[in-house]
């Protein structure tokens, strides 16, 4: 049996570009789990996507033997953390699968944004944390005044902290001998009934879906029949084992404190949510881990295909992304300005983003997104509770008791210079003042209610901006309040443009909507007649814009001659347009489109 002494598991958290991936290259090949031919690139991040936008999206893990100086072999588990505030959850779930984390500080740069951000939440864990100064191959590095500044800003030891260079590969045995010495051996009894904790599931298309956890008590074996606590499912386990480099490798029992994989023959990753128990059938344990959350989606948005015809293979690229994704949710819509598609819910607009990337990118679709949304709700004067993610569906006002939107808990982590910047833009997006509390001198929480329609935006964005990437971001959904909510309905030349239509605070769909319209008048093209551009809240018009026709030169060949003949010929063409416009209707090329629903990302 493993001899759990000789466990260590831990993850990798850093500022993005510090040099998380490139380390974890450097464990693994100093581990000799992988040659230098295999290694070719980082082998944790996976997905082309990630690569390219430079963000872990999804948690994996891999087991290296490391002969440790003190001649024991260790088995290390490097669990990867994803790092977008949209993913807080999954990487509060890796985080609770270990005992300890290796802080990476680029020795040039010193602390920034996300290494006070992920320490603390490694913090809030009670994970053991490693501080190891990396790029000391850089000209600019200094490691002394970086190990000071970790001692000053957050408080831990830093002055025995490894020196390395991941690049170069400088110093990498000293980061695991600090591994094997300092992160605490997991503890939890084999022979307790079993609890072991979901933190990443992926789909493939041989064995199903292949769950990954840490067994935090009892022992998990092939053969035994399982059940995932908050799901209630259950499942015989068909194959366990260690998550390797390059694949995986099989194993009769998993003991608390290891972590590894199970297939059962599941078909979706659904069934297996992230941070979910699994426990024996037959000997279940009392009660399960703490911490569980469903996945539960945030944002709505309509997504269309631009031409029509490839409706089927956008649901077919959908259900395929959801095999593998649990938290993206789709059901068909249609709209008259767009065509067929379908109502998409994500964890939050990176996640929106990512998804319409791989839809464009690995199904080869041309979209059309609508402007996203939150979930309301809405009370109904018949005393009919809805909850509306799509603007179509509002109810009229008429019937309208009472209309409620989302709030979320939201707390920010600052430097105190900070604050003068971030609690404005706050109250700007309604935000409510909660409180404000000094972490340690150079760090402050502020905790703020915004509503969530707000948040969603392009606040995140905004607050690294305004904190030069200093502050972090956490919100999580807390309650229904009621709102002035209404909805604003867009027409051309009359006629409502359904895909279009947005639902939004009484204060901020004013502007929204004068905004909507500027750009609509930018983006059609002239039409040989006048177009008016016009936002409305119930039958009540609040903005509008006109496309001015084109004018036709009808008096291009009327060289000189009687003025009245001129005025006769303008007339008529008067008349006709007329005529064209109230039987005209106005086709919005797709570009314009796109361009007006860009709207918020300015
Ligand atoms: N000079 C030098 N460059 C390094 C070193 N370690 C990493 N880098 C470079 O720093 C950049 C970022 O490294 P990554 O390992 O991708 O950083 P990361 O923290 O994983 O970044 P994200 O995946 O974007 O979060 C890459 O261009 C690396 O080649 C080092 O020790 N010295």
């Amino acid at each position: 049996m493993t001899d759990q002494s000789k466990i260590r598991n831990f993850s990798i958290i850093a500022h993005i570009d510090h040099g998380k991936s490139t380390l974890s290259d450097r464990l693994i090949e100093q581990c000799n789990a992988v040659s230098q031919r295999e290694m070719e690139s980082q082998l944790l991040d996976n997905m082309d996507l990630e690569r390219e936008r430079g963000i872990t999206i999804k948690a994996r893990a891999v087991k290296l033997n490391y002969q440790a100086q003190d001649g024991s072999t260790y088995e290390l588990n490097l669990i990867d953390t994803p790092g977008h505030v949209d993913f807080n959850y999954e990487v509060s779930r890796s985080l609770a699968a270990c005992e300890g984390a290796v802080l990476i500080v680029d020795a040039a740069q010193g602390i920034e944004a996300q290494t006070l951000a992920n320490t603390y939440l490694a913090m809030e864990h009670d994970l053991e944390i490693l501080p190891v100064i990396n790029k000391i191959d850089l000209p600019a590095a200094d490691p002394q005044r970086v190990k000071d500044e970790i001692e000053n800003v957050i408080g831990i030891p830093a002055q025995d902290a490894p020196e390395i260079s991941a690049k170069v590969g400088i110093n990498i045995p000293a980061v695991l001998e600090d591994i094997v010495k300092n992160v605490p051996a997991p503890t939890g009894d084999p022979a307790a009934p079993l609890k072991a904790l979901i933190f990443d599931s992926q789909y493939d298309a041989y064995r199903g879906v292949i769950v990954y956890f840490r067994v935090m008590e009892g022992t998990i074996k092939t053969g035994m029949n399982v059940k995932l606590m908050a799901s209630g499912a259950t499942y015989q386990v068909l194959e366990c084992g260690h998550l390797l480099p390059l694949g995986m490798e099989s194993c009769q029992e998993l003991i608390a404190g290891e972590v590894g994989y199970f297939t059962a023959s599941i078909k979706n990753v659904k069934d297996t949510q992230v941070g979910d128990t699994i426990t024996g059938a037959e000997r279940p344990a009392a009660e399960p881990l703490p911490g569980y959350r469903p996945a539960r989606a945030m944002v709505y948005c309509g997504i269309y295909t631009e031409d029509g015809s490839k409706y089927p293979d956008l649901r077919d690229a959908l259900e395929k992304l959801q095999l593998n994704d649990a938290s993206l949710s789709f059901e068909p819509e249609s709209s008259a300005a767009l065509g067929f598609g379908f109502r998409c819910g994500f964890l939050g607009m990176l996640h929106m983003e990512i998804i319409q990337e791989r839809l464009e990118r690995e199904f080869d679709l041309d979209l059309i997104t609508t402007l996203p949304s939150v979930i309301y709700r809405i009370t109904k004067t018949d005393g009919t509770v809805v909850m509306v993610d799509n603007p179509h569906n509002y109810p009229d006002p008429a019937n309208i008791q009472m209309a409620e939107e989302p709030y979320a808990k939201v707390s920010i982590v600052t430097p105190p210079d900070y604050v003068g910047n971030i609690m404005p833009m706050c109250q700007e997006r309604r935000g409510e003042f909660k409180d404000m509390q000094y972490l340690d001198t150079n760090l402050v929480e502020l905790h703020y209610s915004m509503p969530l329609g707000e948040i969603i935006y392009d606040f995140f964005d905004t607050l690294k901006a305004r904190t030069k990437g200093y502050a972090s971001l956490d919100y999580e959904l807390d309650k229904y309040e009621t709102s002035e909510l209404v909805k604003v309905d867009m027409l051309l030349n009359g006629d409502q443009v359904d895909a279009l239509s947005f639902i939004a605070h009484r204060e901020k769909a004013y502007p929204r909507a004068r905004r909507l319209c500027e750009k609509l008048k930018e983006n059609i093209p002239r039409q040989l007649f006048e177009v008016p551009v016009q936002a409305a809240i119930g039958g009540k018009i609040i903005a509008r814009e006109t496309v001015k026709a084109m004018r036709k030169d009808v008096l291009a060949k009327c060289y000189g001659g009687d003025i009245t003949r001129k005025k006769k010929l303008l007339e008529k063409q008067k008349e006709g347009k007329k005529k064209m416009r109230s039987l005209g209707t106005v086709q919005i090329p797709t570009e314009a489109f796109m361009a007006v629903l860009k709207l918020d990302e300015e």
